[in-house]
């Protein structure tokens, strides 16, 4: 499997600040990537610009490439990125509707009107989060009354219901306790199969028990990426080793 997306030269600025520069990355098709770094170095920046969410962010300046299967995503239509590369944020979003509604929202929005079809994406997408079982009776209810780790896992499911290519999560377990985090970690193990991962993590266990591969940045670049077990066991720059053995962060 190859590169689905990958960076040439980022470089953000906020307020012309420099947040994230120069940052060279590929990501692997249908793997497992994580973004580690302390507080405030410039992950979500960087996760947000991925799929063009920081563009949003009116004091926001991005220069260089982001390829997706080779095509710069800032050529392509914004709804369209947004469509290949879902994302998911650190607090559960689900809309104040019924898991039902949440769920038909996009497939709605992109066209699909048979009650038939609409029901088959349901089930399959809440499969995979491994959330069908636990909610197939109640459908109607309102998906805020759920856990906030069945939230999250619906919100995971709704992402994929434009069919994705890239799922890009931004510290998607830090409002969960343990049962819920271990949930969503073997749901991310399992949706690997099908999606490619990026996630963004405090949790530096979560890299390791998850992640195929890992990139560590700081003060806005990457100062480590490779194989995780390789980036955890033998880290090949100073910085990545302290990290890693909490000297900072
Ligand atoms: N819209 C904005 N305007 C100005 N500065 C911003 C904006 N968004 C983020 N920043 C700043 O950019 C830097 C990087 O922020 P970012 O949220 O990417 O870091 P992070 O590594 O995800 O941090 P954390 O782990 O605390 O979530 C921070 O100093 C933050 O204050």
């Amino acid at each position: 499997m190859g590169v689905i997306l990958e960076t040439k030269n980022l470089t953000v600025s906020f307020d012309n600040k420099k947040i994230l520069d120069n940052i060279n990355i590929k990501i692997e098709e249908k793997k497992i990537t994580a973004i580690i770094g302390p507080s405030g170095c410039g992950k979500s920046t960087f996760i947000k610009s991925l799929n063009r969410m920081i563009e949003e962010e009116i004091n926001s300046r991005i220069f260089g490439e982001i390829l997706l299967k080779g095509k710069n995503i800032r050529e392509m239509d914004k709804e369209q990125v947004r469509e290949k590369i879902g994302m998911v944020f650190q607090n559960p979003t689900p809309f104040p509707l019924s898991i039902y509604k949440n769920m038909i929202y996009a497939p709605v929005y992109y066209g699909i009107k048979d009650k038939e079809q609409l029901k088959g994406i349901i089930e399959e997408k809440l499969r995979l989060a491994g959330l069908y079982e636990e909610v197939k009776d109640d459908l109607n209810m309102k998906a805020t009354k759920l856990s906030g780790g069945q939230q999250q896992r619906l919100c995971i499911a709704r992402a994929l219901t434009v069919e994705p290519e890239i799922l890009l999560l931004d510290e998607p377990c830090s409002a969960l306790d343990i049962k819920n985090t271990a949930n969503i970690e073997e749901m991310l193990i399992k949706l690997s199969d099908k999606y490619t991962i990026v996630i963004v993590t405090h949790n530096l266990s979560q890299a390791k028990r998850i992640a195929d591969s890992t990139a560590f940045i700081f003060n806005g670049e990457i100062v480590e990426y490779g194989k995780t077990k390789e980036l955890f066991e033998n880290p090949k720059n100073l910085r990545t080793q302290q990290y890693i053995e909490g000297i900072f962060g």
